[in-house]
């Protein structure tokens, strides 16, 4: 692993962090390449990015692919020409942002509720570079507490929630149904009209290969958002200036 480190800065807010960790990938965009188009409050920074410079004409002939229909619409917005992936089924480089990235790269997405579509765009991709502030780095995993989260088809969810705590119950996991934000009590549904399932951990997840597979072998699961092996770099900006961590 490769680790650089530039140029110190000046008391920052979260979002100034998020800015300029988005604003330091999109100088890996080159005129021609097709673009996965992440999801996030740091993404969106990448893509306003990668809109301004195609306005200002020092990129041309981008396609991006967006990862939810949440970048899909500013996508279009700016005036971003898109495809999919049946279309480019090989993309050069992706960006986007994690909620939380370990010592070797790995991380968890999809606390905004975007994991499947980012999990299928990123995973096509020659390079993914990841962008965060520094609150998202941590030792392992689900050590922050913070949910995990699994996308499960709405059939007997009630069912796969049981079984997704059971699976963790050494590690005291315990999982829950993700409701809408706007009030009621109703399921958040995905872009692909599924649901949540958050996994919070109070031990340590174990294997994350292991922990992958299990997940992936209850009937009902779609996908969850541990993000393994895929990053190829991490970009992280802090108080001290921005790093560059390379696979
Ligand atoms: O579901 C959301 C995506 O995985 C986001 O990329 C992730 O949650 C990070 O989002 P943010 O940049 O807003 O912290």
């Amino acid at each position: 692993m490769v680790v650089s480190t530039i140029s110190p800065s000046p008391v920052l807010t979260q979002d100034d962090l998020k800015k300029l960790a988005a604003y330091k990938a999109v100088d890996y965009v080159e005129s021609g390449m097709v673009l996965g188009l992440g999801t996030g409050s740091t993404a969106h920074h990448a893509v306003n990015r990668i809109g301004e410079l195609l306005k200002q004409g020092k990129l041309n002939n981008i396609i991006g692919i967006p990862t939810s229909k949440r970048t899909e619409e500013q996508a279009l917005s700016l005036g971003i020409p898109l495809s999919d992936l049946d279309t480019h089924p090989v993309l050069d480089l992706a960006i986007d942002g994690a909620d939380e990235v370990d010592t070797y790269l790995n991380l968890v997405k999809g606390r905004g509720g975007s994991l499947l579509r980012e999990k299928m765009v990123e995973g096509a991709c020659r390079k993914f570079v990841v962008i965060v502030d520094e609150s998202k780095m941590v030792k392992t995993l689900g050590g922050s507490g913070l949910a995990m989260p699994v996308e499960v088809v709405p059939f007997c969810w009630n069912f796969t929630v049981t079984r997704l705590q059971n699976l963790f119950r050494e590690a005291g996991c315990v999982a829950k149904l993700r409701v809408a934000a706007d009030g009621g009590g109703k399921p958040y549904l995905t872009d692909n009209a599924n649901y949540i399932v958050d996994l919070y951990f109070k031990g340590e997840i174990g294997d994350l290969k292991v922990a992958s597979h299990e997940i992936m072998r209850l009937a009902g699961v779609v996908e969850h958002g541990m993000f393994i092996d895929m990053a190829t770099a991490v970009i992280i900006a802090g108080e001290r200036g921005i790093t560059v961590k390379n696979k």
